[in-house]
C-alpha cells in the first residue's frame, strides 16, 4: 500500500492538483491534516470534486482553521498550540495521501514542523515543483532537507511551463524519481485529472 506525504517547494504550486491526480490514479484515501484558510473552499473539497472513483474515502481533516496563513499563526489566532499527538494517521487499509500546507517545513506550532508528521506516520513523499525562477534552490533545499530527516522520496513532479534546463540539472544533480509531468492546463476538471491519472498508473505499474 501507498502511504504519501504530498509535499512542494512552497505553497501553490500544485499539491492540490497532483493530489486530486493521485487519488485519482490509486483510487486512494485523501486526507488534509489541517487546512488553514477555508473560503472560498478548502484543499478536501477541491479534490473530492476532481475525483471520478467511487472507492476513495476523504478523512476529515484534524484541524480547519479560518485564516489562510502558516498553519502555526492560523492556529495561534485562535488560541490553538497544535501537537504532534493530536494526531493519527486515518485507519484505512487503502493507499493514502496525505497533502501538507505550504511546503516542507512550514511550522503548525513552535518546534513542531509538518515535516514531523511525515517522520512520525513513516510516509514515503511526493514532491511537487513549479518552475519559476528561484525554483531550483527551493527544490534543491527541499531535496535535502527531506534526505537529511531520512524521508523517503517516493518520486518528484514538475508543474507547469515545462523548463528543460532546469529540470535535467535536478534530475542529474539529485538522482531521485521522477514521476510524470504537469503541464499549464487552461482548466482543472474531472477529465483532465482522469487523463493525467492514467498516465500515473502506468507510473506506478498499475
Ligand atoms: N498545471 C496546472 N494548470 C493549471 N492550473 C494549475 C496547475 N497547477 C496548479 N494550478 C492552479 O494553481 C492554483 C494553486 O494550485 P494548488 O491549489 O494545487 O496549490 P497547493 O500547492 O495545493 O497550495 P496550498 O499550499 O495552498 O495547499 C490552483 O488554482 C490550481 O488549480
Ligand atoms: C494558506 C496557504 N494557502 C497554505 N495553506 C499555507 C502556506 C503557509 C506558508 C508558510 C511559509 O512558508 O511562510
Ligand atoms: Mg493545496
Amino acid at each position: 500500500m501507498e502511504r504519501l506525504f504530498i509535499t512542494g517547494i512552497g505553497t501553490d504550486v500544485g499539491k492540490t492538483l497532483v493530489s486530486a491526480i493521485l487519488t485519482e490514479a490509486l483510487q486512494a484515501d485523501y486526507w488534509k491534516p489541517v487546512q488553514a484558510g477555508l473560503t472560498p473552499t478548502t484543499d478536501a473539497a477541491t479534490v473530492r470534486g476532481l475525483v471520478q472513483n467511487p472507492v476513495s474515502h476523504f478523512w476529515p481533516e484534524r484541524h480547519r482553521l479560518q485564516l489562510p496563513a502558516s498553519p502555526h499563526a492560523a492556529a495561534a489566532a485562535e488560541g490553538l498550540t497544535l501537537r504532534p499527538e493530536d494526531f493519527e494517521l486515518p485507519a484505512t487499509h487503502n493507499h493514502l495521501l496525505v497533502e501538507g500546507a505550504g511546503g516542507l517545513l512550514v511550522p503548525l506550532a513552535p518546534g513542531f514542523l509538518l515535516a514531523d508528521l511525515a517522520q512520525r506516520f513513516a510516509l514515503d513523499v511526493v514532491v511537487v515543483s513549479r518552475n519559476y525562477l528561484g525554483s531550483i534552490n527551493h527544490t534543491l533545499l527541499t531535496l535535502e532537507a527531506l534526505q537529511a530527516r531520512g524521508l523517503r522520496v517516493r518520486g518528484l513532479i514538475f508543474n507547469g511551463e515545462p523548463t528543460p534546463a532546469t529540470e535535467e540539472f535536478i534530475a542529474e544533480h539529485t538522482g531521485v524519481p521522477l514521476m510524470p509531468r504537469i503541464l499549464p492546463e487552461p482548466e482543472v476538471t474531472p477529465t483532465m485529472v482522469s487523463r493525467y491519472a492514467a498516465e500515473f498508473r502506468t507510473w506506478f505499474g498499475l
